[in-house]
């Protein structure tokens, strides 16, 4: 008998094959997940738990939405995709967050996509490794080093409510682009003795929160589809012009512009900005190892610093002037207090002195509890140890977190936990403030805007003197002037997260105008 097959016949027995064993295998491993996995017996969705398809839907389809998901999940569950679990009870945020042995997720699912995309793989760093990268910078951005540097945050202020006054009787225009030219101005001033100078040009496009925003807006196709970061970061960059506009103009900034500022930087490595080295002069001279002071290393690192130190210190800022424009009251409130320790308006107080005003502290503490910085969760492994979840706090189950699996817990969720802020969706700023009128220390402990533990933002103690220092001169300066022009609640109210928390993709941003003729601001 003669066996004889065409080319097609054995492409499409092969074809077939294939797909029967890679079938089963699939639903070998969705069973697996739903039965032997060390997580299948925490409580979440046969789907979710089967397969990252749960999650790709909320996220990549429906645009960011899955934290909500998540919320609405958490009456009855726990676990949120195959491989993670989420907590929303704040007393569980200290075990989480603050214990030193715990890693950034490592899982390729969640990978930090920033320096994943930007060659430092910063995500899946061990706790060392971190640490050690972590120790030439954090002394840049200590209270002190940013005491020594406010100078320079007062007089980019200044130049940016010169540049919003000079727009007196003018069109209106989007708030969140001129605080973000301040905010990019501050930090690439501060990482390279240059600033970019994006007040200095005559609107307020281009300024490098367009970019970031191109990049948020791809974040979870960025997480999901492995690879496509790399990919992305290998491509040439006329292939990336043609695929996306987007894509070409985050290439152009990680491929060019930052490359070139940090060989600059290393030709001319002592920079100063008022008497104290730049971010990267300090990590040129420091005594981090050869490997770490590559071009493409530096280049993660600027670009994280650089999207860090623009995006959520200008969303704030926003937040800030969308519920004081809106409130006369609270307006009115801030200005007696900032005016009591300032001789003229022109004179902004120094951040020390600022600090020390209580409304003015509780007003950044509810625009940083509503809008936090990272709105979805920030997962992380307990590599050395089973987490221990005891449900006594909170009349929940006790669990047993077995070491090396994800757990994550979300800013946004946490915020609006109304047993803590009572009517959370609205701004009250008040409830910061004790009954003798004093900042309540004890709930600021449960606002997790910059995170907590040794992964929490570096720039923190910046961000703070920028929002205190910008508001009180928005308050002295140019709401006096301002109003809203077309805007309301759903112009700032979080709809859903692209790394940060965004409002509604209908939104056009808080919209604002400067009159020609003050004051403004009627009570
Ligand atoms: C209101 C302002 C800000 C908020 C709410 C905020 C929030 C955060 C949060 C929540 C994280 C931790 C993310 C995680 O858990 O993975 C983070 C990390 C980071 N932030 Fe900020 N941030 C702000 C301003 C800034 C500023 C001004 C800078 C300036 C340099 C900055 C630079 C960074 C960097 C470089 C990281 C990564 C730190 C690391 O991996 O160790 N941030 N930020």
């Amino acid at each position: 008998m003669e066996l004889s097959f065409t080319f097609g016949e054995v492409l499409w027995s092969f074809a077939t094959s294939f797909l029967s064993i890679w079938t089963l295998y699939i639903s070998v491993l969705f069973l697996y997940r739903i039965t032997f996995h060390p997580l299948a017996k925490f409580p979440g969705p046969k789907l979710a738990a089967m397969s990252f398809a749960y999650e790709f839907w909320f996220d990549v389809v429906r645009g960011g939405r899955y934290t909500k998901q998540i919320l609405r999940m958490h009456e009855k569950y726990v676990r949120i995709n195959p491989e993670e679990l989420h907590c929303n009870d704040p007393n569980f945020v200290d075990t989480v967050y603050a214990s030193g042995n715990h890693r950034r997720n490592k899982s390729p699912q969640y990978v930090f996509a920033y320096p994943a995309l930007f060659k430092s793989t910063e995500g899946s760093l061990d706790h060392d490794h971190h640490r050690m990268r972590n120790a030439a910078m954090s002394r840049c951005f200590s209270r002190s080093r940013i005491c020594q540097i406010e100078n320079l945050v007062h007089e980019k202020t200044h130049r940016l409510c010169d540049k919003i006054l000079a727009l007196r009787g003018c069109e209106p225009f989007r708030i969140v682009d001129a605080y973000s030219c301040f905010t990019a101005d501050m930090i690439s001033e501060y990482l390279f003795g240059e600033s970019d100078g994006y007040l200095d040009l005559p609107g307020w496009e281009p300024n490098y929160r367009s970019l970031v925003d191109a990049f948020e807006r791809n974040i979870h196709i960025f997480r999901h589809v492995h690879g496509l970061a790399s990919l992305a970061e290998k491509l040439p960059l006329f292939l990336t012009n043609w695929l996306s506009k987007e894509l070409k103009t985050i290439a152009i900034d990680v491929k060019v512009t930052l490359p070139k500022k940090i060989q600059k930087a290393m030709k001319l490595s002592d920079a100063v900005v008022y008497s104290t080295p730049s971010i990267m002069s300090t990590m040129l001279a420091s005594s981090l190892p050869s490997s770490e002071k590559t071009l493409g290393r530096l280049t993660g690192e600027a670009m994280s610093l650089m999207a860090g130190g623009t995006e959520s210190t200008s969303v704030t800022l926003t937040l800030f002037t969308f519920h004081i424009l809106s409130n006369p009251i609270y307006y009115h409130r801030l200005l007696e207090e900032i005016s009591a320790i300032t001789a003229s308006p022109s004179e902004i107080p120094d951040w020390k002195s600022l600090e020390k005003l209580c409304f003015l502290n509780a007003v950044m503490l509810e625009c940083l509890r509503l809008l936090p910085g990272v709105s979805g969760r920030s997962p992380r492994i307990a590599t050395d140890e089973d987490l221990i979840y005891d449900g006594a706090n909170s009349s929940r189950p006790t669990y047993v977190i077995p070491r090396g699996y994800p757990v994550s817990m979300s800013t946004y969720i946490l915020h609006m936990d109304e047993s803590i802020f009572p009517n959370a969706k609205d701004f009250v700023p008040d409830r910061w403030l004790d009954e003798t009128g004093n900042v309540n220390r004890i709930l600021e402990r449960r606002l997790l805007s910059f995170s907590r533990g040794n992964r929490q933002c570096i720039g923190r103690q910046l961000a703070l003197c920028e929002l205190h220092v910008c508001a009180a001169a928005m308050i002295l300066r140019v709401f006096p002037y301002m109003e809203l022009f077309e805007t309301s609640r759903v112009d700032v109210d979080y709809d859903h997260d692209e790394l940060i928390g965004k409002p509604s993709p209908q939104s056009k941003g808080v919209r604002v105008r400067v009159r020609d003729s003050g004051p403004g601001i009627q009570q």
